[in-house]
């Protein structure tokens, strides 16, 4: 389901068009008593385009860079109407973001060249009128400027001559703005196709009937964010996808090199009443979680010679892992086993979404490495981990640097991370890692906003000292789910009270207008 490789797509640039509407006919019926009369059917609407979600689809790949509705059928003789155009359905992920950022008229656009051609006044009255008009096959000479004319008039009165399309500073007509962060019941309507032309019988010529109508262009900017409660947040190669991997189960690209993970990487963790949590990974105590193109590699090995799968093996457990564990008085003693949740009976406490990020970089908020793309996709989560590498020789300066780098990419994100791991606790020896986690708890606990962080050494790749980072993620989502509720309940009763109130100058001035016209009656609610 979740994607790997070259497929995901998170910013796209769509330009979107309704159908052109078809043309209405200025079609005759010939009569054998008196002169022919018009019969022209009116022409299709054209398709519109619209918008649904799809919970299955997590990248905007599969979009087009170009939209276009269908266009309308023409009219034809007889009254007969033409066919609509085609709708178009656009399928984007959930969390996506649409932002319109252009949007120019067809008529404007000929406009403006005409304008740039230098054409006279009449000479643009003459294009105009062949743009919008068709005239009769047999109607035998031009159809004057009157006629022309007189059509124009009725078209206007009909609202049919194409208004100019509101600019997107106009404030009546704003750009565009969906946040598509839950599932849609039915689909949004993004463009609208463009109205149908009229046949002759509505006009006074019977030479003339009108064009279908060619909406505007409209560009959007789609862009989607990953919506997972958890982001992990970390330079490259500091274990973010093993953790992902411990978690989860998720088979997350891993790899002793930089930039493994590409694109964001989403896993489930559930979490049971007793603290152990399922991962399809059933690690035992100390088993490793492997890289995996070396993985990869041995099991297409043990596949030709017919074995049994190394991957499926227990892998032993590194010797030093007694020394950790003493050195962080967070992680438990020795024995610790990875608990494997679901068993029978068990009831779940919570469950909750944890994505795995490409590796941040010194300056990524200037878009340096994967910057953008990246520090997009964790944006939304409510709870983030930073995630350190023990063994880098001073990890709380990598954690000023993350934290630099959140805030440079917006304001109070650096704040939203109550949660250091230290990864890789398994490959420091005691002093070394206590002295780390020390200086690093002081930086931690330093400032004000940052209070109540947790500081939690492990080893995502033995599975240990994880049992007390899925215990702290669970409160945290706990916590930031319930605020969420509180805000949306904050944002109603708002809401609530703004339509009060506006209800209650309605009333007033109702009142104070019955008031002046001296009747009683004139009170409405
Ligand atoms: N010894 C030890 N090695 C680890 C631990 N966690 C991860 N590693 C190793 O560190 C390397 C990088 O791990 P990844 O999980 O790919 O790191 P990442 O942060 O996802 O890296 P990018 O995707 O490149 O940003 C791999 O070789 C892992 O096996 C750990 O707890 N202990
Ligand atoms: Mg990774």
């Amino acid at each position: 389901m979740f994607r790997q490789g070259n497929t995901f797509v998170d910013h796209i640039m769509v330009t979107v068009r309704g159908g052109k509407g078809g043309s209405g006919a200025a079609a005759l019926t010939a009569s054998l008593r008196g002169p022919s009369s018009p019969s022209g059917g009116n022409g299709g609407p054209g398709g519109s385009i619209y918008l649904i979600t799809s919970p299955s689809l997590t990248s905007l790949a599969t979009l087009k860079k170009r939209v276009i509705g269908g266009q309308g059928s023409s009219g034809s003789g007889s009254f007969k109407h033409g066919r609509r155009g085609e709708d178009i359905l656009i399928t984007v992920p959930v969390g996506t973001i649409v932002r319109e950022t252009h949007r120019e008229g067809e008529e404007e656009r000929t406009i403006r060249e005409e304008n740039e051609m230098g054409l006279d006044r009449e000479e643009r009255r003459k294009r105009r009128w062949l743009r919008w008009f068709i005239t009769h096959p047999s109607a035998g000479g031009e159809v004057s400027q009157e006629e022309y004319a007189e059509a124009e008039t009725l078209l206007r009165k009909e609202g049919r001559w194409v208004p100019k399309v509101p600019d997107l500073d106009d404030p009546d007509h704003p750009p565009i703005y969906l946040d598509l962060d839950k599932k849609l019941d039915r689909p949004i309507l993004l463009a609208t196709g463009g109205l149908g032309g009229l046949g002759n019988p509505f006009f006074t010529s019977p030479r003339i009937a009108s064009r279908g109508i060619l909406p505007p262009n409209q560009t959007f900017e789609f862009e989607l964010k990953i919506l997972s409660d958890v982001g992990l947040v970390g330079f490259p190669n500091s274990g973010k996808s093993t953790l992902l991997r411990a978690l989860t189960g998720r088979k997350a690209e891993v790899a002793d090199y930089e930039f493994t993970t590409l694109n964001p990487q989403i896993g489930v963790v559930r979490v049971w009443e007793d603290g152990k949590w399922a991962g399809a990974l059933d690690l035992e105590g100390g088993e490793a979680v492997e890289e995996t193109w070396r993985e990869r590699e041995d099991d297409e090995i043990a596949r030709l010679l017919g074995e049994e799968l190394p991957s499926m093996r227990a892998k032993a457990k590194p010797s030093n892992l007694a020394k950790v564990d003493e050195a962080s008085t967070e992680v438990q003693d020795t024995d610790v086993s990875i608990p494997r949740g679901g068993g029978k009976g068990q009831v779940e406490r919570i469950r909750f979404t944890l994505s795995d990020n490409p590796g941040l970089l010194p300056l990524a908020s200037q878009n340096v490495g994967l910057g953008h793309s990246f520090l997009r996709s964790i944006e939304r989560s409510p709870v983030l981990v930073y995630v350190l590498d023990l063994t880098r020789p001073d990890p709380s300066s990598d954690l000023n640097v993350l934290k630099n780098e959140l805030e440079e990419y917006k304001e109070g994100l650096s704040g939203r991370a109550g949660i250091v791991v230290l990864n890789k606790a398994d490959q420091v020896d005691e002093d070394e890692g206590r002295k780390k986690i020390d200086r690093l708890k002081a930086a931690a606990a330093g400032e004000g906003e940052d209070q109540g962080v947790e500081v939690i050494p492990l080893s995502g790749k033995y599975g240990l000292g994880v049992e007390r980072l899925v215990d702290t993620l669970a409160k945290k989502v706990e916590i930031a789910r319930e605020e969420k509720v509180k805000d949306a309940q904050t944002q109603e009763q708002a809401k609530q009270a703004k339509r009060e109130q506006a209800r209650a100058e309605r009333l007033a001035a109702a009142a104070a207008e019955a008031n002046r016209s001296g009747s009683g009656f004139g009170l409405r609610r």
